[in-house]
């Protein structure tokens, strides 16, 4: 028996990058949480200590904030793809990065020139994996979160012994959605690619009359896949926010689907991949990122 190395990676996780771009007294920011790790000839430091080919963590980090000094930062994927094959591209011992960003939303507060709020905790999102000159881009959303207050059925179910849940032709139906796209290629025009993907999985969401969140999960992918074809995978994590209807009978009260308990745990959690059957091999895309 021999004991081995076995896959690794290393780098400087969750890197807090704000930038201000000025434009007189109109500023832009961006706000990103960037994570770095690289992969390759790294066996030395792991068995022996010798560090010879380890690009630390912290020039890492430093590479970071200096490239977005150096160009402006512009789209997530775009940053991400510059960093990584930077990695790749100068460092012998390093034949693959995985760069992970995060984008916190900002707005204008009533159209000021350089004030915000944040009104919601959603992110944009990408995975960008290099290995030698390809590249895999996989890009996102977290945390939006929607509900809809009817439109929403669940019955049918098998009732065992143990089953207690009513059936229902109308209840409230919320998640938060956590959405990964597997990109064909690189050459795609990453911020309206974006916004379309978003709002169509948030109309989907809307308009379609829902007899499981299973099926509302397969519908919002299914929608994202027919109208966009630079995307060949769509996964998909939703946990259901359920919304309890409370027993009033105790006060003499009846409760026509009013009012509600949101209970935060523990929740349902549907997730699944929704692809074309052709879709190209999805490669390291997925390396190292949840199933779902
Ligand atoms: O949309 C739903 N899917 C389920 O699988 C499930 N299970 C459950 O208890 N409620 C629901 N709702």
């Amino acid at each position: 028996m021999a004991i081995v190395l076995g896959p690794n990676q290393y780098g400087k996780a969750e890197n807090r990058l704000v930038t201000v771009s000025r434009n007189g007294s109109v500023h832009t920011i961006k706000d990103l949480t960037v994570s770095t790790s690289l992969r390759g000839d790294l066996a030395d430091t792991h068995l022996t200590g010798d560090n010879a080919k380890v690009l630390a963590t912290d020039t890492q980090k430093n590479t970071v904030y200096a490239f977005a000094k150096e160009a402006p930062v512009g789209e997530i994927e775009d940053f991400a793809l510059r960093l990584g094959r930077h990695f790749v591209g100068t460092q012998e011992a390093i034949s693959g990065a995985r760069i992970l960003i995060d984008e916190h939303a900002w707005e204008r507060i009533d159209g000021h020139d350089h004030a915000f709020s944040q009104g919601s905790n959603e992110k944009r999102t990408t995975a960008v994996t290099i290995e030698g000159s390809q590249a895999w881009v996989v890009s996102g959303v977290r945390d939006l979160v929607v509900l809809k207050s009817t439109g929403s059925e669940f019955h049918g179910y098998p009732k065992d012994p143990y089953t207690t849940l009513k059936e229902t032709t109308d209840r409230i139906l919320a998640t938060s959605v956590t959405a990964r796209w597997r990109y064909a290629g690189t050459d795609v025009d990453w911020a309206k690619s974006f916004t379309e993907i978003r709002s169509i999985m948030l109309k989907t969401f809307a308009d379609k009359h829902s007899l499981s969140l299973q099926q509302t999960l397969y519908a919002m992918g299914e929608a994202v896949l027919n109208a966009r074809s630079e995307v060949a995978e769509v996964r998909l994590s939703m946990p259901n926010k359920h919304h309890f209807l409370v027993d009033l009978s105790a006060f003499g009260l009846e409760n026509d689907n009013e009012v509600f308990y949101a209970a935060d745990r523990p929740y349902g959690l549907i997730e699944g991949s929704i692809l074309r059957d052709d879709a190209p091999d999805a490669g390291l895309a997925w390396s190292t990122l949840p199933a779902f």
